[in-house]
């Protein structure tokens, strides 16, 4: 399957990107992909007519059609969990039916949305809880994929946040909870007790500490319980008419369409959000219908693809400029490296290729602050996505938004482009450098380029394009995963330091390391044990 890719490396490793731009007057369209809005440009990429044939046929080979419709027609693709696939039932505004085990499942999702929706009208218009003060915050207690979509979200669409301020615990930490909560009114602030299984150990802790200082169980009746564990939540004592319900077939990070997403309504409203839904169903429709050359996450899963395993590069790194997706990076982690981060195929087999490259990121132009020397001068190549509205949401800041495209554009041409040793002694030379000094100055100025970037363009940060966004990320790992081979939607590499982690509970209160620790756990047990009063 990957011998015709294997079979380009070498031209690939001698090629120059900026050779390729010379060779062909349209590279810039050939190679970028205009739908719905969005410019997607990866002719800043070592990808040729040659690469692109083959990497299409790689899609194709790996049957990512048919695997495509087995999961949106709720077949069981994660084996390992023996579950359907279906967040896309989240976002699917439609009336077509959608069988799962016999039943058609949009009905409820749509009931569930309803009755999230009624609720936060009342919350925003005031009339909840009726008896009390006006709800003016919202705290959302999650970990994981309970919480980074809709912190990542509610951020990224802050300016059309005209409800409740959300705030958001998920660490463990003491510290989170007392941050976060210092300042609220227990009375004014509605708790959002967020988990899928409703048995995560942060989560609970969390929420029974937010539960005594918002004053006990009375405080109650400002609670929201979103599981897909129902019964659990009744246990906690969240009345029913409160608590949202979705279906094991929604995964974790993928959950944010859903219940696990009603913080971001009551921040938004319902109508915003299901705008929002309305962008995530638009590219689920481009996903389902465009051909594999002409479809945007397909594309992207192939460039990830093309630039780790042909090129060899590792990583990847996420640079939205727009501060308000500073949490899109921290969001696709665990989307990509939690779905994709594996070492097994789906029969068990180990894989023969590294899967999932890592992702990380900051947005632009903080990154170029900090970490961005690496990325021009260091010795290993760090494919770059950058990502830019062509509009900001502060129109009277618009000098602000002008040198934002500017310095985005800049780092990707720069990233091509590089500088070579005798512009940079030209530059020195203009400026009286000679010598030994020029000799020495001129090698540190040099930039290799010739590093590969995307660049995603939209309009503006609207709930319609972040939905967009977000779906087309999915996408993109469900095809790497098809590609992998692997099953992108069970996370067993979370489990083991779970469970290490509750052996070691009792430790802490003193009662001795678990048998078989290492020698190292017990040492570094006893010095804390023995730092603390
Ligand atoms: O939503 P919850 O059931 O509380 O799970 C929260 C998170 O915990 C886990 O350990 C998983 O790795 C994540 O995929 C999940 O999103």
């Amino acid at each position: 399957m990957w011998t015709e890719l294997d079979g380009l490396r070498d031209s690939a490793e001698t090629r120059r990107i900026s050779a390729l731009f010379e060779a062909d007057d349209v590279r810039a369209q050939d190679f970028s992909l205009k739908i719905d809005g969005l410019l997607f440009d990866y002719s800043k990429t070592s990808i040729d007519a040659d690469a692109k044939a083959a990497l299409v046929r790689l899609a194709d080979v790996a049957s990512v059609a048919a695997k495509r419709a087995a999961m949106f027609a709720g077949e069981k693709i994660n084996e390992t969990e023996d579950r359907a696939v279906l967040h896309t039932a989240l976002r699917n505004l439609g009336d077509t039916p959608l069988v799962v085990d016999g039943q058609d499942v949009l009905p409820e999702v749509k009931a569930t949305r309803e009755r999230m929706a009624d609720l936060a009208r009342a919350v925003r218009d005031g009339s909840f809880p009726g008896n009390g003060k006006r709800i003016t915050d919202v705290v959302n207690i999650g970990i994981g994929g309970s919480d980074l979509g809709p912190l990542m979200a509610v951020m990224a669409l802050e300016p059309y946040g005209d409800g409740p301020k959300c705030h958001f615990i998920s660490n463990v930490d003491g510290a989170d909870a007392t941050d976060t909560l210092a300042g609220l009114d227990p009375e004014s602030t509605m708790v959002i007790v967020a988990s899928k299984t409703f048995g995560t150990q942060e989560t609970l802790m969390n929420a029974r500490t937010v539960m005594a200082w918002a004053g006990g169980p009375d405080a109650l009746e400002r609670f929201v319980a979103i599981s897909s564990a129902v019964d659990r939540c009744a246990l906690f004592g969240i009345p029913a008419e409160r608590v949202f319900g979705f279906e094991d077939w929604v995964g974790g990070r993928y959950s944010v369409w859903g219940p696990i997403g009603f913080s971001l309504m009551l921040a938004i409203g319902p109508k915003a959000f299901e705008s929002f839904l309305e962008g995530g169903q638009a590219m689920d429709r481009h996903f389902c219908d465009a051909p594999l050359e002409e479809n945007l996450p397909v594309l992207l899963a192939l460039v990830g693809i093309w630039n780790q395993q042909v090129c060899g590069h590792a990583t990847r790194a996420v640079l939205p400029y727009e501060q308000r997706l500073a949490r899109l990076p921290a969001y696709l982690q665990q989307l990509e490296m939690e779905s994709n981060g594996k070492g097994v195929a789906l029969d068990g087999s180990s894989l023969e290729r590294v899967a999932g490259p890592v992702v990380w990121g900051e947005p632009g132009t903080n990154g170029q602050h900090a970490f961005y020397q690496l990325i021009h001068q260091g010795q290993q190549v760090v494919p770059c996505e950058f990502l830019l509205g062509a509009e900001g949401h502060e129109p009277a800041l618009g000098e602000h938004h002008r040198a934002l495209v500017a310095n985005c554009l800049a780092q990707s041409e720069a990233l091509l482009k590089g500088r070579t040793e005798a512009e940079a002694r030209a530059q020195l030379e203009e400026k009286g450098v000679s010598g030994a000094k020029l000799d020495q100055l001129a090698k540190h100025r040099v930039f290799s380029g010739n590093r590969p970037s995307t660049t995603l363009v939209y309009p503006r940060l609207t709930p319609y394009v972040l939905g967009q966004i977000v779906a087309m990320y999915e996408h993109r790992v469900f095809v790497e995963g098809v590609i992998y081979g692997i099953n992108s939607y069970d996370q067993w590499g979370v489990e083991l330091g779970k469970e290490l982690a509750n052996g070691l509970v009792p430790a802490m209160e003193g009662k001795g390391a678990p048998e078989g620790a290492s020698a190292s756990t017990v040492a570094l047990l006893d010095h804390i044990l023995g730092m603390r009063d």
